[in-house]
């Protein structure tokens, strides 16, 4: 069993909220309540062991950033205690530590040291640092020039080599472009089979599950779930999906919309049926939901599906007539019917467009056409992982020697 390297001990934070320093002041001298308490985080605890991954994740606000803080030594829990076995570095919001005047190169020296890195320490790894961050000669410019991108590579390239025993990272390779992104990602993979501990905090969901070997979610300052990354996403989608609940209703844009409207699609939503909610996992089951109106007595109705990428590549489509149903209507009535299926799809964005038709397709007799009327994002992989746009099955055959004869 791995020996733990960090220990949170039943940490309540509590902000003071003044509504002017005038106020702050008054207190010290009238030695009066000026202030309204803010509860940000209530009695969190949890252990972080040598060479974990411990993701955490919420919602804006839920008390992330504040925790991170705290185990960072930034700012003071109101009560509790973080027991601290290495020394930890943290990636908080970007670039703090960093005097805007002094060059790339110069920081390395003071915001390494500020890391707890030796001069020696910076002398031997700023090499590495520079090569790592892929700043070139923009390392002998002053911060003040760089992009918010150039600082997180520096201000990650530091941390990372810096080797602590903890590493922190809030956010910050959200900052970078993809291709760094993956670099970091990489490099925290590396450093954790060298048993380095890291807290991950993101919004990014496929690199929490991709990095992280235990998920903690936290809402409205409390844990409220703990586990493996998979089981701990989703209740975080569901988490979300109930935020959502009241926006569900799609507004149709004329653009993407004609048809004779003597049936119109009223709305249209896509749920993973794990997830409960359109962040879902490629070869997750989801169900496809239509919402009909129909202002005519109508026969032999055609309702069409069609799921297109981020660049309106069309990637699969349907209709019922093609599953062997057509459908008579009622004037005036609300109908509902549901799509089932298995999304082996690629990680990436989606938008689903729905079409009812009389007849085979929908040049032929468009009641309603609709583009983009709802979108989802397949994030994560169920199963064995692959690369590409669709998940097929491979079977293997045995491996055979080829002699030469
Ligand atoms: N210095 C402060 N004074 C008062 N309230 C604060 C302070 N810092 C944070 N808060 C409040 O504490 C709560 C938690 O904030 P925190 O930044 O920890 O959330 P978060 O989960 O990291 O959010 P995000 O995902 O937006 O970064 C929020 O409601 C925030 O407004």
């Amino acid at each position: 069993m791995a020996n733990s390297i960090l220990q949170v001990k039943n940490i309540t934070k509590i902000y003071r909220i003044y509504k002017s320093n005038y106020d702050r002041l008054k207190e010290i001298f009238f030695n009066k309540k000026y202030h309204k308490e803010f509860i940000s985080n209530k009695n969190i605890s949890f252990e972080l062991l040598e060479g974990e991954t411990l993701g955490i994740v919420g919602v804006n606000g839920a008390g992330k950033s504040t925790i991170l803080k705290i185990i960072a030594g930034v700012i003071n829990p109101t009560k509790g205690q973080i027991i601290r076995n290495g020394r930890v570095t943290a990636l908080l919001e970007l670039g703090t530590g960093f005097n805007d005047e002094l060059t790339g190169y110069e920081n390395i020296f003071l915001n390494g040291t500020l890391i707890g890195m030796t001069e020696e320490d910076c002398k031997n790894k700023k090499q590495q640092i520079i090569d790592f961050s892929e700043l070139g000669d923009y390392i002998f410019e002053p911060i003040k020039t760089y992009s918010s991108g150039m600082r997180m590579r520096l201000a990650f390239s530091i941390a990372i080599f810096s080797e602590p025993q903890v590493l922190i990272v809030d956010e910050a390779l959200s900052v970078g472009d993809a291709h760094f992104s993956a670099k970091c990602t990489k490099a925290l993979k590396d450093r954790k089979k060298q048993n380095m501990s890291i807290i991950y905090v993101s919004h990014d969901l496929n690199s929490l599950k991709l990095l992280c070997d235990r998920v903690i979610l936290l809402n409205h300052g409390e844990i409220v779930k703990e586990g493996e990354p998979e089981e701990v996403i989703n209740s975080y989608n569901f988490l979300i999906s109930k935020l959502n609940d009241d926006e569900e209703k799609i507004i149709i844009n004329d653009n993407d919309s004609f048809g004779t409207f003597d049936v119109e699609i009223v709305k249209v939503t896509i749920t993973g049926m794990n997830s409960k909610s359109n962040i879902i996992s490629s070869g997750e089951n989801a169900e496809i939901e239509l919402e009909i109106k129909s202002r005519k007595n109508i026969n032999n109705l055609n309702i069409g599906i069609l799921i297109k990428d981020k660049f309106g590549q069309d990637i699969f489509g349907t209709s019922t007539k093609n599953e062997g149903f057509e459908y008579n209507l009622q004037e005036n009535e609300t109908y509902k019917i549901k799509f089932n299926l298995d999304l082996n799809i690629g990680i990436g964005k989606y938008s689903i467009s729905a079409a009812l038709v009389i007849g085979e397709n929908h040049l032929d007799n468009c009641l309603h056409w609709l583009d983009f009327a709802t979108d989802f994002e397949i994030a994560g992989i169920k199963g064995n992982i692959f690369t590409g746009m669709s998940k097929l099955y491979p079977k293997l055959s045995k491996m055979e020697k080829i002699n030469d004869k």
